[in-house]
């Protein structure tokens, strides 16, 4: 059997080679590799910096539940020197990786015996006796370690496997994002959130994977914003679950408005029509001329959607009384009852057309669904950011308020419509059970420290509108180049030095990371940066 490790240059490889051992884990019984000259080098220093230090990170862990885990006598030496989680990251490269991720999710907070249950045991083989004979060692680990190692036995299928779309996050999830989308229950909503790029669309799919497998006849809906968007989750998601037919059968991938019309049309056996924005434009339009009143159709369809349809209010008297949060200007009772008038309006000239809006599909779906049985036993929602009132109390309706209802991922930061969301009072509660993730996947430290840096004065509501969200903590493993400030005289020059730049980048080629950012008609940070 023959392992291909690494492809270097000639003198680089010999280097390379000298300073590796491989070796078993004792607990997963994986095939393992470190740098044995860097850890017995640096060692030394760190015990004695470690004995001056006021506390060491692995300290409440004996010995023997390290060995347990997996951990062998070299890193055991080496983990009794780590103070903090810094010093934990600047050992990962050197470490085994069994190894290393163990004492991840240690440092992460976990218990060890969730490490065993979620690290360990997954990969240890389930007749994994007393160590095998040594000369078949090497190879039994060879065959165990099938999430790093990949057997082939002849060209054809080495090709095939080099053709088909492969990407680390299929199979390695950083510990906090495991931690969220492995987590075997909630007690009831839960909400994930992070800056762009930290892998919160990944950690909603492991997810999915997480509540299809734990039973056999679950059924998800899992929802974003676009249709764009849906079809690169199902994309992905089918990659995820190796296009398993009976999994992915299990899942509706779709954007809320879609379920919505759904919904309706099977439940009041009509499909609905919806008008597009332009439409709904024109008919406030035709609303402030009629009616000649003193506010533009802006401002007339601006509070019809944040507060009438964003509180569901159907009469004069509830939108007396309603509070107009983020709305600007207070509006006194008397306008209030002039202001019902284009409403009425509107909602009488939509029935004569028999159309109607994406909003009150939405509406209409969520009415439904209060009085029938909830459609599916989990709902995953990504992209939550932009999402209207009306579009939760439809998500509400499709499943039944209990453990795991509810996984909700998003980012506040990228909110392309200012409106205010209180989930709370949508009934969805999920207090205590929030998270975020840190680490950006996509674009390196040094453009995060700048973009960071623009961004962080401007106060953001969070995403369930009970205070505010903030960056902290925000960061790459990815280095690269510093970014490169220019200003021009004009918007045309701009954008001429712009062109010219890629192209350069393009001539010398450098192309888009095939890892990176999804097609920019899918991707939410590359529609938001460029416009
Ligand atoms: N654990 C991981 N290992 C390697 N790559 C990852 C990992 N998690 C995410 N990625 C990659 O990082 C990129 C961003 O991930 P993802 O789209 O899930 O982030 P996001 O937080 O949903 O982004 P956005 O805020 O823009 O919607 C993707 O290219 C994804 O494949």
């Amino acid at each position: 059997m023959f392992l291909l490790v690494n492809v270097v240059r000639h003198d680089d490889a010999y280097t390379w080679a000298a300073k590796r051992l491989y070796t078993t884990n004792s607990a997963t019984r994986a095939l393992e590799v470190r740098n044995v000259v860097a850890i017995e080098q640096l060692t030394p220093a760190l015990e004695k910096a470690a004995a001056a230090a006021d506390s060491l990170l692995f300290a409440k862990y004996s010995d023997t539940v390290l060995r347990e885990l997996g951990i062998d006598e070299q890193v055991l030496r080496a983990v009794r020197t780590i103070i903090d989680k810094a010093q934990l990251k600047a050992f990962e490269t050197l470490l085994p990786e069994d190894q290393c991720e163990v004492l991840q999710y240690l440092a992460e907070g976990f218990g060890p015996d969730e490490v065993y249950r979620d690290v360990v045991a997954v990969r240890r083989p389930v007749d994994a006796g007393p160590d095998p004979d040594e000369s078949l060692a090497v190879a039994v680990a060879i065959a165990n370690t099938t999430n790093r190692i990949t057997l082939v036995t002849g060209p054809e299928e080495l090709a095939d496997i080099l053709e088909k779309p492969f990407t680390a996050w299929q199979v390695f999830l950083h510990p906090s994002q495991r931690r969220v989308a492995y987590r075997v229950s909630y007690g009831g909503p839960v909400q994930i959130t992070g800056g762009p790029g930290t892998g919160k669309t990944v950690a909603a799919l492991h997810r999915v994977k997480h509540l299809l497998t734990r039973s056999p006849d679950t059924r998800v809906l899992l929802t974003t914003y676009t249709n764009a968007l849906a079809g690169s989750l199902r994309e992905n998601l089918s990659l995820l679950l190796d296009g398993d037919d009976a999994l992915l059968g299990r899942v509706d991938v779709t954007t809320v408005n879609a379920y919505a019309h759904n919904v309706v049309t099977h439940l009041d056996g009509k499909a609905p029509s919806p008008m597009n924005d332009r439409e709904e434009r024109q008919l406030w339009q035709r609303v402030v001329k009629q009616l000649g009143l003193p506010w533009t159709e802006q401002f007339l369809a601006q509070e019809y959607r944040h507060v009438v349809l964003a509180q569901d209010l159907r009469t004069p008297d509830t939108y007396r009384s309603a509070l107009r949060r983020g709305r600007g200007r207070a509006l006194p009772s008397a306008r209030r009852d002039q202001l019902w008038s284009p409403v009425e309006l509107f909602e009488s000239m939509l029935h004569a057309q028999k159309a109607t809006t994406h909003l009150k599909v939405c509406a209409r779906a969520a009415d439904l669904l209060a009085g029938s049985a909830p459609t599916h036993d989990h709902v995953v929602v990504d992209e939550a950011q932009d999402l209207h009132p009306a579009q939760w109390r439809v998500l509400r309706g499709a499943v039944a308020p209990g453990s795991d209802d509810l996984f909700i991922t998003g980012d506040p930061h990228q909110r392309i419509y200012d409106s205010k969301v209180s989930l709370g009072s949508l009934g969805i509660s999920v207090a205590g059970r929030t998270h975020r993730l840190r680490i950006n996947y996509r674009s390196t430290e040094e453009i995060l420290i700048w973009s960071t840096g623009i961004l962080s004065p401007v106060s953001v509501d969070d995403l369930g509108g009970e205070g505010s969200d903030s960056l902290a903590g925000y960061r790459s493993l990815l280095h690269g180049r510093r970014p490169h400030v220019d200003g021009y005289g004009s918007e045309q020059a701009e954008v001429a030095a712009l062109v010219e730049r890629v192209e350069g980048w393009i001539n010398q080629g450098i192309r888009p990371s095939e890892s990176g950012c999804a097609p920019a008609s899918t991707c939410c940070s590359t529609r938001r940066t460029t416009s």
